[in-house]
Parts: structure tokens; sequence; C-alpha cells
């Protein structure tokens, strides 16, 4: 008989803080052997090999994972998986099956003699044997095994080992190095922070302009330029007609946000007139930090990626938050329509394409003392970094 070793989302297959060593850690408690006909698990060794999504609370499963864009690629995860498991145990022989549905191949297939659950997981392993009875097949031995805690588990975090937590403890740090870009001038550092309609760049731009940095706003560069003889003015009524003005002659936002929102091919029309204008007017902003002696700018900016602005910017700070939260929050605070909010949402960019160029990737989803945490750990980091970048020799 064999026993399969389904990885799914195993924790060992996340990027991991440096700080905790989870592998050290799990190798105390892991311990395989294989028998001549089966493998052997002892308690605490296999909660990190064998998920069954089926078991685990809505929350949990993949597509409703806290922070799922950090997740790394499967094909990633799994060479990992290998890694550790050579590590841990050379001679094991094993299968990894990618889950495409909650039970995997543990109900089809009539080799299977044990199944491996957790005590969070020991419904997944009873519906698995329900299935397998209707399928003609024996039923697993289920094999509970205890969770492992983890030690270095903060207040908001579950006590047990978990890949959520791991992954919020990437919050805040650096992802990828810095852009190096011979065109960019060294200073003021240039941060571009970025994200959907309602993350939460606006409050963490605000923490960060506490720390000391230098706050440019183009949602408000954008209002400026089509003021009445503003740079952009002119062009836009001609575009979209006489029906976007107020009576006082200034352009009506609302109006215009209901035309182009949801039309892709408006919406290209007013960024077509609009973004040069706005990068024209970042430039000055960040001139004007620089003779203020100014060290870092945050140039807060939820199309940065799209506008091509990244090329102004020394890294990519990016805030992310599950789309049905940006959906209440911006109905909430725009006091917008269920449709509005949802055409806002479509007109933009998806989480992971934002955090795929992202340097540092920040959440507001929990209470605002946990942003301001990450924001100050950012900013400490961005402090670090930029002193080490400062006593390299040019
Ligand atoms: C459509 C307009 C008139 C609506 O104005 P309004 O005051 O109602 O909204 P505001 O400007 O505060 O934008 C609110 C949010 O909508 C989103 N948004 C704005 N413009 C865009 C866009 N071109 N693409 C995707 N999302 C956008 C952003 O998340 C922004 O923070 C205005 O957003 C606009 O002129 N947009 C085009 C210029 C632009 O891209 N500005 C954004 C610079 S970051
Ligand atoms: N940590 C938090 N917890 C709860 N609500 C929050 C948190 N951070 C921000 N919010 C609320 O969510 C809403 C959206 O946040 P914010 O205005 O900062 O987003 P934004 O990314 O700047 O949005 P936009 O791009 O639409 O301007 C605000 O009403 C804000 O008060």
């Amino acid at each position: 008989g064999a026993v399969q070793t389904v990885a799914e989302g195993a924790a060992v297959g996340e990027r991991e803080p440096e700080r905790t060593d989870f592998r050290k850690l799990l190798k105390g408690f892991v311990s395989l052997s294989r028998s001549s006909s089966s493998i052997t698990l002892r308690p605490g060794s296999c909660r990190l090999f064998n998920e069954c999504p089926l078991a685990s609370p809505p929350s949990l499963r993949p597509a409703d994972k806290v922070l799922k864009e950090l997740i790394e690629p499967y094909e990633l995860r799994v060479a990992k998986l290998r890694e550790f498991l050579l590590d841990v145990k050379p001679s094991l022989h094993y299968d990894i099956v990618p889950l495409l549905d909650p039970y995997g191949p543990s109900i089809t297939d009539p080799e299977l003699q044990c199944i491996v659950v957790s005590e969070e997981t020991r419904k997944g392993g009873e519906a698995v044997n329900k299935k397998r009875l209707e399928n003609g097949l024996s039923e697993l031995a289920l094999y509970e095994i205890l969770l492992v805690k983890d030690p270095y588990h903060s207040e908001n975090e579950e006590e047990k080992i978990s890949s959520s937590s791991l992954r919020q403890r990437l919050l805040g740090t650096l992802l990828q190095p810095p852009r190096k870009d011979p065109a960019l001038p060294s200073r003021p550092y240039v941060i571009g922070l970025t994200g959907g309609t309602g993350s939460g760049k606006t409050s963490i731009a605000k923490y960060l302009e506490h720390l000391g940095a230098f706050l440019i706003d183009a949602d408000k560069l954008g209002h400026a330029v089509y003021i009445p003889g503003g740079p952009a003015y002119e062009q836009v009524v001609e575009k979209f007609g006489p029906e976007i003005l107020n009576e006082d002659g200034t352009i009506n936002r609302k109006v215009l946000g209901a035309k182009v929102f949801g039309n892709q091919e408006r919406l290209k029309c007013l960024t077509d007139i609009v973004w040069p204008e706005i990068a024209q007017m970042v430039k000055k902003k960040i001139g004007e930090a620089d003779s203020l002696g100014k060290a870092v700018c945050v140039l807060d900016a939820a199309v940065l990626l799209e506008a091509g602005w990244k090329d102004m910017v020394h890294e990519v700070w990016t805030a992310v938050i599950p789309e049905e939260e940006a959906l209440k929050r911006i109905m909430d605070r725009d006091g917008l329509s269920e449709e509005a909010a949802q055409n806002r949402l479509q007109s933009q960019m998806t989480n992971s394409q934002r955090v795929e160029p992202a340097h540092v990737v920040l959440c507001t989803l929990w209470e605002p003392a946990v942003t301001r945490k990450q924001v100050e750990k950012a900013w400490a980091l961005l402090q670090e970094r930029m002193s080490q970048d400062q006593s390299q020799p040019a």
C-alpha cells in the first residue's frame, strides 16, 4: 500500500521571514519513517505536508486566504517542499499532487490506506471517508496529529504555526531589491505608494508624513490640473462636453467619474489628457521636497503602475485589501452605490498585479494601530537601507 502526500498550501513553501527559523523548529517535530508498506508518522509531524482544504474553515481556503497575493507560485512551493523532505528524510518516497478540488486523489485512489489530519482538519478526513464509501473504496485510517505551536506568535496572530502569520510578518519588509535606475537622482528617495481604491493608501501616507516623509498626493494634483485655467481644463471640457460643468464653470468630478469609471475607452481618453500633466506636477513637487532638504518623498498614486510612473520612484509600496472589504469601505466613505463602487474597482488593476512589482507590501485589514506598526516597521527598515546605501562608496 501507499500513503500519498498532498502538498497544497504547506507552510514551508512560502517566503519565510528571517527572524523565525521554522525549518529548524520543525525538524525537531518531524519524524517520517518508511516501513515496507506504509509511511508511519509520529504526532506533530505532518501538518506541513498534508493540508485538507475541505476541513479548513471557509476563511482559510486558498481563495479566501489572508494576504493570498503573497503566496508564492505553486511550482516554487513544491520545490521548497522537496528540498525540505530531502533535508529531513532523503530515503522517503513520495508523490506531490496538486489539489485542484477539496478531495484530490484521496477519494479515488484504491492504494491509499491512511490519511493524516490535524485536530482542525478531522472533519475533512471524515468527509473523505464518506466519499470513499460512496465510491466503493475502503475507509482510510485517520491519523490525527497535534498542531505545532508557534513560540513567536504575536497577539493578533494564531497560536499555531500558520502560513498566514508568516505572510503577515512580511508586511513592511523589503521583498525585492530597490530599483537601480541611473536616470533617477539618488535624492530625494521616492517611494511610490499604490493600491486599489479603498486599500488605505491615504491612511498609510499620513503615517509616513508624520514620520517625516514629504507627501505628494497624485489624486489632488489630478484635481488641480482641471481647475478653470489649469493645464487640462479646456481639453477635458472639449472632450466630455458642457454637461460635466458645475454652474460656476468648474468640472463636476462626480459627473465626470460616473462617465469614465466602468467605460475603459472614456477613462483612457481622460487619462491620456491628464496623466502627462500630473507627471509634470509630480516632478515639480519632488524638486520642491529636495530644496526643503527632505530625504524621502512618498508619491501616493492609485494609478502609479498603469500610468508608468514607476520610472519616477525608487521603490513601489503596495497597499492591499480584499476586494469585498474595499467595496464596503468606498461605499461607506464616498456614499457610492454598490454598482458605482464595483465600476471603480473593475477599472483598476488587481491586488496580485500590484504586488508583483512591489518592493514592500502593506495591508490595512486590521485595526489602525496594526497598520501604524506596519508603517513604522517599513519606515525603520527604509531608514536602515538608506543609511547603508549612503555608506557605500559611490
Ligand atoms: C474620474 C475623476 C474625475 C473622479 O474624481 P473623484 O473626485 O470622484 O475621485 P478621486 O479623484 O478622488 O479618485 C478616487 C479614486 O478613484 C480611483 N481612480 C481615479 N482615477 C483613476 C483611474 N484613471 N484609473 C483607475 N482608478 C482611478 C483611485 O483609486 C482614486 O484614489 C478623477 O478621479 C480623475 O480625474 N481621474 C483621472 C486622473 C487620474 O488617473 N487620477 C488618479 C491619480 S492617482
Ligand atoms: N486599518 C483600517 N481599518 C479600518 N478602516 C480603515 C483602515 N484604514 C483605512 N480605513 C478606512 O478605509 C477607507 C479607505 O481608506 P483610504 O481613504 O486611506 O484608502 P485609499 O487607498 O486612499 O482610497 P482611494 O484610492 O479611493 O483614495 C477610509 O474610509 C479609511 O478610514
